[in-house]
C-alpha cells in the first residue's frame, strides 16, 4: 500500500477535561477520496485541522501523537511547508476579494514568498482554473475582481488556488455546504477527477455524498474513530452497530 497519510494516536484537546478527538490511528492511501463522516461535535473538522497543523496558531489547543505525510512526521517539518503540501478548502467560499482572479489563484505563492517569472505565473493560472473547469467561464476576466462570481465559481477559484501549489494532501471540510445543488454536482465531479492527481479528505455531513464521491469513509463518534474502511462495504455491511446507527439516521 502507498500511504500518503499515517495518523499515530493523535489527539486534540481544547480544555484540560476532554478530548475533542482520542487516540485515532488510520492510513490514508495515495490518490484516493477520504469521507469523515459523524453526527455534529463529533471532531470531524478538529481532525481535519489537526493534519494541516491550524490549531498551533492557538496555544491552548493541545494536540499530541504523529501525522506522517510520506513517512515524514508533519509536527516535525516546517509548518508553512505542512500547509503547501497539505491545503485545506473551507466551508464558505473564501476567495480574497480585494484581488483579481489571477492573483487569488497565485496567492499562496505570494504567501509562502514564492518568485515566480511572468511566463511561469500565467502556466500555473491557466492549468490551475483548467483543473477545477473554470478557465472557460474567467479566461477574458482574469484581471476583474472575483466578486461577479457565483458561489460555486467562488468555490472552485478557491480549490484552484489550492490546486495551484501542487499539494500531496487536499482537505475539504464541507465543501459544498453553501452551495446549491447544481454548483455542489460541479464539485463532486471535481473531486472525483481530482483524485488521480491528488489525495483528497472531506468532511461532509451529506451521506449520499460521501456514497458519491469517496473510495474510503471514516465514521466519527464522541471523538474517536468508530470505523474506517472501503465506502461501499461501510455503506452496505457496517461493522460497528454505532455506523449502522447512524447510517440509517437512527441519530444525526
Ligand atoms: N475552538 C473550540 N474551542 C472549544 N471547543 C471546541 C472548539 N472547536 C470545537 N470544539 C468542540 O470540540 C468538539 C468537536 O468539534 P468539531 O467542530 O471538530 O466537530 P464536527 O464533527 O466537525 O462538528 P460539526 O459537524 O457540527 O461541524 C465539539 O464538542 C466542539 O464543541
Amino acid at each position: 500500500m502507498d500511504n500518503v497519510l499515517e495518523i499515530r494516536d493523535l489527539s486534540v484537546s481544547y480544555t484540560k477535561l476532554n478530548k475533542a478527538v482520542k487516540d485515532v490511528n488510520v492510513d490514508l492511501q495515495k490518490n484516493t477520496v477520504t469521507a469523515i463522516m459523524g453526527p455534529s461535535g463529533c471532531g470531524k473538522s478538529t481532525l481535519l485541522r489537526a493534519i494541516n497543523r491550524m490549531h498551533e496558531l492557538y496555544p491552548e489547543i493541545l494536540t499530541e501523537g504523529e501525522v506522517r505525510l510520506n513517512g515524514q512526521n508533519i509536527f516535525e517539518m516546517n509548518a508553512m511547508n505542512v500547509r503547501r503540501k497539505i491545503g485545506m478548502v473551507f466551508q464558505r467560499p473564501n476567495p480574497f476579494l480585494n484581488m483579481s482572479i489571477f492573483d487569488n489563484v497565485l496567492a499562496g505563492y505570494k504567501l509562502n514568498n514564492i518568485h515566480l517569472s511572468k511566463s511561469e505565473k500565467e502556466e500555473i493560472v491557466e492549468k490551475s482554473l483548467q483543473r477545477v473547469a473554470l478557465w472557460d467561464e474567467v479566461k477574458d476576466r482574469m484581471r476583474r475582481r472575483g466578486t461577479f462570481l457565483s458561489g460555486g465559481q467562488q468555490q472552485r477559484l478557491c480549490i484552484a488556488r489550492t490546486v495551484a501549489l501542487k499539494p500531496e494532501v487536499i482537505l475539504m471540510d464541507e465543501p459544498t455546504s453553501a452551495l446549491d445543488p447544481v454548483s455542489t454536482n460541479k464539485i463532486e465531479d471535481l473531486i472525483f477527477e481530482l483524485r488521480e492527481q491528488f489525495s483528497i479528505v472531506i468532511v461532509t455531513h451529506n451521506m449520499s455524498q460521501a456514497a458519491r464521491v469517496s473510495d474510503y469513509s471514516m465514521f466519527m463518534y464522541l471523538g474517536e474513530l468508530v470505523e474506517f474502511g472501503d465506502t461501499k462495504q461501510m455503506f452496505t455491511t457496517p461493522k460497528d452497530p454505532r455506523t449502522e446507527q447512524y447510517l440509517t439516521g437512527k441519530f444525526s
